[in-house]
């Protein structure tokens, strides 16, 4: 089913052999010392955004290149490292994140009165502390990645990938570099690899699996039940964390590293066995889970039943979470599902929970009941999907004229 996942469709990298697990979760196939590479730099027509040749290496078996580019201005100056394909960063050259630099003006900005600041948690390392109140939707912090790191490139030779992130960090700015060296490590060793263990976000990047890489929101602890939340905007580049529901000044200002929606002892077990930390959230540490795995257990079938991703019907936003005719999804369901996501502090699903109630009511007709959960799932935001900006314009376009949207009456129409 699709990643409802509580959460921006990426998820903090595991701190402990990263890649090497990464790679097998995604691959389940190791190709360790199967193959050679050469080093070499790549001749790319100018001009490029690429303040250096491009230093590639080629995996002799597959062919495939990677390479360092580096815009040392990109975003004011911050600077931003890819290790990527060449195919890649011929997209990625297009982007507004390239093409429009004004985009960049109000993010990365740390110093001025910040809503939060950095405190140590006891066994935790350091964590942000909210030092006013904040509302649900008040933006925490805005960035963009230092390093974009395919996650294939460093199979099968890891020595490699270290040699190639090193070069990646080494033509960062300056300051950049003094940033990205703040961060925590949880194991000695090579010091940029094992912070990129530690912090970086794994998602899709232009269609292909890679590691991201955003210190401020890397100060960021996780919590089962966080009060923050973020979304990836894959064409500016920024990643914006806000608050999902209202922060005390005072408290942790938290986010999720994993899909939330699995029992606790699979949430553990994933903590222990992958990412090398117990995780000492409330949740994981209650003396019962019993109840609020129920509810997990609960969220997933209701989930299941209310989005569709088998649907191929013609509809305008690239998203599958649509009803189709022969869905046995009710009103009641969503209804049931929004009331879970509460019981649960599951906040930032809210917003999706209306857009799929908004759905499942336009959808038997009631366009007044839709209208009414469309306005909410636009207030409260929807995050979790591939495209949570097409999910919003969807359910204005509801709201605009509920009647002419391509939910309505969908289920008598078998
Ligand atoms: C991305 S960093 C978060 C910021 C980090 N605490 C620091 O000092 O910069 C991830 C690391 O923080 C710690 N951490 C984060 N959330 C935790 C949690 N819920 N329970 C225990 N440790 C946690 C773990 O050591 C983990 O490897």
């Amino acid at each position: 089913s699709p990643d409802l996942g509580i959460q921006a469709n990426l998820c903090l990298t595991p701190n402990t052999n990263t890649f090497l697990n990464y790679s097998q979760l995604i691959s389940g196939d190791l190709l360790a010392g199967s193959c050679s590479h050469h080093d070499h730099a790549v001749r790319v027509p100018k001009p490029t955004p690429w303040s250096r040749e491009p230093q590639c290496l080629t995996e002799k078996r597959t062919n495939e290149s990677y390479c360092v580019y580096t815009n040392e201005r990109f975003a004011n100056g911050r600077g931003i490292s890819f290790f990527t394909t060449p195919s890649i960063a011929e997209k990625v050259i297009h982007l507004p994140a390239f093409t429009d630099p004004k985009l960049h003006n109000h993010v990365n900005k740390f110093d001025d009165d910040p809503p939060w600041e950095m405190r140590n948690v006891p066994g935790r390392g350091n964590g942000l502390f909210a030092t006013r109140t904040l509302h649900r939707g008040d933006l925490i912090l805005a960035n963009t990645p230092m390093g974009v790191y395919q996650s294939d490139a460093f199979f099968p030779d890891y020595e490699l990938g270290y040699k190639n992130l090193r070069k990646t960090f080494d033509q960062l700015p300056k300051s950049s570099q003094e940033i990205f060296l703040r961060m925590a490590t949880h194991s000695p060793g090579d010091a940029v690899m094992e912070r990129i263990n530690t912090n970086a976000f794994a998602g899709d990047f232009e269609g292909a699996p890679h590691f991201l890489l955003y210190p401020e929101t890397a100060l960021m602890n996780h919590d089962c039940r966080p009060n923050a939340m973020y979304y990836h905007n894959a064409s500016t580049l920024i990643h914006a964390t806000h608050a999902s529901r209202t922060i005390h000044p005072g408290e942790e200002i938290t986010i999720t590293y994993i899909n939330l929606l699995q029992p606790r002892s699979q949430r553990q077990e994933m903590f222990s066995s992958i990412w090398g930390f117990a995780c000492t959230c409330r949740l994981c540490t209650s003396p019962n889970s019993r109840l609020s795995d129920m509810h997990v257990s609960q969220i997933l079938s209701l989930q299941n039943t209310l989005i569709d991703p088998s649907s191929s019907l013609p509809h305008t936003h690239d998203t599958n979470m649509i009803l189709t005719p022969s869905s046995q999804a009710t009103p009641e369901m969503a209804e049931q599902l929004l009331a879970l996501y509460a019981k649960e502090h599951l906040h930032a699903a809210l917003g999706t929970g209306h857009l799929l109630a908004a759905q499942v009511y336009n959808g038997i007709g009631d366009a007044k009941m839709a209208v009414w959960h469309a306005e909410k799932a636009v207030v409260l935001g929807i995050v979790g999907t591939m495209d949570p900006e097409g999910d919003v314009a969807q359910m204005r376009e509801l709201i605009g004229n509920p009647r002419e949207h391509w939910s309505f009456g969908i289920r008598k129409k078998k």
